[in-house]
């Protein structure tokens, strides 16, 4: 059994082990591997101490000194090195609240959350796999590592962590460890919303978004939040998720499409989601259901509101969502926006032919009206975009 670890990584354990220590890429690196998949990051697990690691090589960063971590960086790339360690209960669900060193690999291994995320490796002694997470690959079981209802106590971020593994993955949960989640699912109140958040993206960004709906028949949601609660009533059918393309908006916006957009915002921000992408989902919460006749006009309006990519996406939503007696329409409606944009037509304020300046220079005074013909202008540009021109807007402009 040969992992291909990066030649950097490669050259951090060799130096590891020439200073007497073990070292080892160990977790999601391992698992990925073995899985055939391109791991994210790979992570490093050393007998030696934090200031050890910082004395051998010459480029580090304190990333988490106190639990054990030092990143090292090395030929462009940044990896951790995480001294052997057990675990405390965890505080937020990023660290541990205490954290013991030990001399010990196999100790190290069995604090971690799955057997598949609980593999080591390293070319001189190859897959160190003390509890049989190769045998649950292959199963493609989600397993906690020892006593489920330990697991998750000590960070009940693992919970999420589960589903999400077992959506992107495609496994299934193990018995024992579908029953602790049940148990301890009310723990979820003490994690951080942030670190939800990413593991509900990472969700909805896989293979199976269907899965979001095991957050809720496993009685977590009521532990996210009160309107990420109300969401699961409205929920609709979660498979057709899939069918969206893999972008954080998009996927959002897919399982918050029977919301109205305020209750959307409110639980992405409860969520502590980004803005532009609370922004994206909003537009497009809003605007998904509100079927376009195939007139040039609305269109060149719509067009100009969104950025060219939301128009788009929205295109792709409402060919997904809306009723098969709109898709005739949207067919012509997709032909039109690309005419619109073939022949340039105007369909932003700044590329109009007269600019407020223009408007001041013809002797208007400066002020908040001189936005409000330039947006009647624009309205006219939107109808007929013949009217984009300087001399016809300038006559418009002056009857206003
Ligand atoms: N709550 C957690 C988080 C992490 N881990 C351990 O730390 C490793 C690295 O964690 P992380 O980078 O968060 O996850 P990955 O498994 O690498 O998966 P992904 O990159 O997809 O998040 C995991 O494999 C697991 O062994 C854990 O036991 N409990």
């Amino acid at each position: 059994m040969k992992i291909q670890v990066p030649e950097a990584a490669g050259k951090i354990i060799e130096q590891l082990n020439i200073h007497g220590f073990e070292a080892y890429v160990v977790g999601g690196c391992v698992r990925d591997s073995l899985l055939l998949r391109t791991p994210e990051d790979w992570d490093i697990t050393t007998s030696a101490k934090p200031e050890q690691v910082k004395e051998i090589f010459s480029r580090t960063v304190d990333t988490g000194i106190q639990h054990g971590t030092v990143t090292v960086l090395m030929d462009g790339g940044a990896y951790e090195v995480t001294t052997y360690r057990i675990d405390g209960e965890y505080e937020d669900g990023r660290h541990p609240k205490s954290v013991e060193f030990t001399g010990n690999l196999i100790e190290d291994l069995k604090r971690r959350d799955f057997t598949i995320n609980a593999m080591a490796y390293s070319d001189r002694d190859g897959l160190v796999d003390a509890f049989d997470g190769r045998r649950d690959l292959d199963k493609k079981i989600i397993r906690c590592v020892g006593n489920a209802k330990d697991r998750f106590t000590e960070d009940a971020l693992r919970i999420l962590r589960a589903i999400r593994f077992s959506a992107q993955l495609g496994f299934d949960m193990e018995e024992e460890t579908r029953k602790a989640i049940a148990v301890i699912a009310p723990n979820m109140e003490k994690v951080s919303r942030e670190r939800i958040q990413v593991e509900l993206t990472k969700l909805l960004l896989s293979d199976h978004p269907e899965q979001m709906a095991a957050v809720y028949e496993n009685g977590i949601a009521p532990y996210i939040s009160e309107h990420f609660l109300a969401a699961g009533e409205r929920m609709g059918e979660t498979g057709t998720i899939k069918l969206l393309p893999a972008e954080k908006h998009m996927r959002w916006s897919g399982f918050l499409r029977s919301e109205g957009p305020e209750e959307a915002v409110l639980i992405l921000r409860d969520l502590k989601l980004d803005n532009e992408t609370i922004s994206q989902v909003k537009t497009l919460v809003t605007l998904w259901k509100q079927e376009m006749p195939a007139d040039k006009p609305v269109i060149r309006k719509v067009m100009s509101g969104l950025s060219p990519k939301l128009f788009q996406d929205l295109l792709c939503f409402q060919k997904i969502f809306c009723p098969k007696s709109y898709q005739e329409t949207l067919i012509k409606v997709e032909q039109y926006a690309e005419e619109i944009i073939e022949n340039g037509d105007c369909i932003r304020l700044k590329d109009m032919a007269v600019t407020g300046r223009d408007l001041i220079g013809a002797g208007r005074k400066p002020g908040p009206g001189i936005g409000k013909v330039l947006e009647t202008l624009f309205e006219e540009v939107l109808k007929n975009p013949e009217c984009n021109n300087r001399e016809y807007l300038m006559n418009l402009a002056e009857r206003l």
